[in-house]
């Protein structure tokens, strides 16, 4: 195992591979959550737009830019091997925007890229008071992000948010406007019940992504259920980083009081545990690999051999 060599993202073919039959994607925000989401057995990935904007200590409101998100997107892409999906909130602006934020995300190493028809400033898509544009004006979104894509198979997913805004059957239909514009896949966005994830899959034929947030409006179903229900794909966007936040509250909370960790050592991830997950080892290796090849050069330009 090299660093140099295979830590490569596997990137759209890789996605669509997985789409043929369903992905479950592990939700991530930054590097080291996207390698300890692949060493849980993950093979497909989510850069959560509420995870970024978290992770800096902001609201999922629109506050983040697209180069703070590309820049998050490369780094995880660079790191780690599985395709990931990236939340491109409204597509940073209107369908000239989108162009651009199709392109940077791409050139980041995205493998799939989700916009939405909500009103900026956008909000979590299980909370009240969303608004959502004309179908007309997404439809232009998506065939900017259809037409600006370079690899053809990496894959463009529309988000309807008008289930919460306009009722179910408008969301039905946006969907289906949105695929004839071109949308690899729907992403329905805070459906109520079982039984509307189950009808929804009965009126849209097309890939359908479900969003297993917690604490919004879906009920919690498995990825094994909705792939019987007829959906193609999962996100769990904020799991991982709802316990890292549960995990440093305390941490912090415990390590202030006592002033010391001694009490609590054991629950902390070990050193080697660590460097095992980032692979410091293969970085030593291949830096004393690069070494020896130049030493190796050295002697034989001294032996006149070169
Ligand atoms: C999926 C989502 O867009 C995200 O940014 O992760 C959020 C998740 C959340 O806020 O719970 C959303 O559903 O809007
Ligand atoms: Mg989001």
């Amino acid at each position: 195992m090299s660093v140099l060599r295979d830590n490569v993202n596997l990137g759209p073919a890789e996605l669509r591979r997985q789409m043929a039959d369903f992905v479950t994607a592990a939700g991530v925000f930054n590097g080291i959550s996207a390698q300890l989401a692949e060493r849980g057995g993950f093979r497909a990935l989510y850069l959560s737009g509420s995870g970024v904007a978290g992770a800096m200590g902001l609201p999922d409101l629109s506050v983040t830019t697209l180069t703070e998100l590309a820049e998050e997107c490369r780094r995880i892409t660079s790191v780690a091997r599985s395709p990931l999906i990236v939340d491109a909130d409204t597509g940073f602006g209107e369908a000239i925007n989108v162009i651009r934020t199709v392109r940077l995300l791409e050139a980041a190493g995205a493998s799939a890229i989700h916009i939405e028809d909500q009103v900026m400033p956008k909000r979590c898509g299980h909370l009240e008071g969303k608004k959502v544009i004309g179908a007309e004006e997404m439809g232009m979104k998506v065939r900017a992000a259809v037409e600006a894509r370079k690899d053809e198979d990496f894959v463009i997913i529309a988000r309807t948010d008008a289930r919460a805004v306009n009722g179910f059957q408008d969301a039905v239909e946006r969907a289906k406007f949105y695929l004839d514009c071109g949308a690899d896949m729907i992403f329905i966005e805070a459906l109520e019940s079982e039984e509307e994830f189950r009808q929804f899959a009965r009126e849209v034929d097309g890939p359908l992504l479900a969003n297993m947030t917690e604490f919004g409006k879906s009920p919690l179903l498995s990825a094994q259920e909705l792939k019987s229900l007829g959906y193609r794909a999962v996100i769990f966007p904020l799991t991982a980083f709802r316990a890292a936040l549960k995990a440093m509250d305390s941490v912090y909370r415990d390590l202030f009081r006592a002033g010391t960790q001694r009490g609590f050592v054991d629950s902390l991830m070990t050193r080697k545990e660590f460097y095992s997950v980032i692979g410091y080892d293969q970085y030593a290796e291949d830096d004393s690999g690069i070494f020896r090849e130049v030493q190796g050069m050295q002697a034989r330009r001294g032996r006149g051999l070169i």
